[in-house]
């Protein structure tokens, strides 16, 4: 049995509008399932795990990354395994497993019955998440594009955003606890996930694997900001790591950052607010429908 939570408001709408169609697939494919939509921010998890701990074998996420990360914080410790019909916007835990667009082809892989084990990331201790988790100009950004998605669709709402906080960014200082050594760091950008993309398909860390049991970390600690902007088109298709006098990359099992005040984290399209952030690998975490 498969149960679809949808997030009405994900993708603008799209996945509501999708629900006629994934209710004609199913009933062609004679499949068991039933369709729960959420009715606020936080219900998908909720839904989610009562769907799972009520027997459903399979519990989707229709919407984007928001939707994938309240469904994998709802089926966390339960047997059911996750599957994706990717209708937010930018959609990136999906791309990153190829999980297709089309509702057919999305459902097709739910049915298929490949599930894969893969890492996630726990963040400050209470939330798992599949992608990336972000500080420095990248939350500052995601934190604005949200204003801008209702202008402009997936990556050229963040690029918009970004070119609005670039020359008014300041660095923040930190300390970061990586591997029983501490550095002091004006960190411009920070990023630590198991997965390589972020606001909707710029490839920030390109080398990240959900199967090798460890963290990629990005750090870009204070430049010139028109350095930025070189970096930038280089960051869209995951060639920054090569520049090692600006970018350094790192392979960990936890981090921990301290700042002297709160500052925005984004995880997988959420922002959270807080001085000190710890995130560590969760081997084995999600079980994935997927090709
Ligand atoms: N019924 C609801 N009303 C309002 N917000 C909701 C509802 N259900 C879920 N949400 C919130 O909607 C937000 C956006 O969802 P989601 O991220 O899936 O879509 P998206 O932003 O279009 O896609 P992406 O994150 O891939 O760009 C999430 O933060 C989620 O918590």
């Amino acid at each position: 049995m498969i149960a679809f939570i949808v997030n009405p408001v994900a993708g603008g709408g799209r996945a509501y509008r999708k629900i006629p169609e994934i209710r004609r697939i199913m009933k062609k494919k004679l499949i068991d399932y039933k369709i729960f939509i959420t009715k606020y921010a936080g219900h998908g998890k909720i839904l989610a795990r009562k769907a799972a701990l009520s027997g459903f074998k399979v519990v989707v996420a229709v919407g984007g990354d928001g939707t994938v990360l309240e469904v994998v914080n709802g089926i966390k410790g339960t047997p059911a395994a996750l599957g994706v019909i990717p209708v937010g916007t930018g959609n990136d835990f999906a791309r990153f497993f190829h999980i297709p667009k089309k509702i057919e082809k999305a459902i097709d892989v739910l049915i298929m019955g490949n599930v894969k084990v893969i890492d996630a990331a726990l963040i400050n201790g209470i939330l798992t998440f599949g992608n990336i988790a972000s500080t420095g100009i990248a939350s500052e950004t995601a934190a604005l594009a949200v204003r801008f998605k209702k202008f402009f669709s997936g990556i050229w709402a963040y690029l918009v955003a970004l070119l609005n906080v670039l020359f008014r960014y300041k660095p923040y200082s930190v300390k970061i606890k990586m591997d029983g050594k501490e550095i002091k760091k004006d960190i411009t950008i920070f990023a630590a996930g198991v997965l390589s993309y972020y606001a909707g398909g710029i490839k920030l860390l390109p080398g990240a694997d959900p199967h090798d049991g460890c963290l990629d970390v990005m750090i870009v600690g204070r430049v010139n900001k028109l350095k930025i902007l070189v970096l930038l088109p280089l960051v869209i298709f995951g060639k920054h790591v090569h520049l090692k006098s600006l970018v350094e990359t790192y392979r960990t099992k936890r981090v921990e950052i301290e700042a002297d005040k709160e500052i925005p984290i984004t995880v997988d399209g959420e922002i959270l607010y807080s001085s000190k952030i710890e995130i560590k690998v969760e081997e084995n975490a999600i079980k994935l429908c997927t090709l």
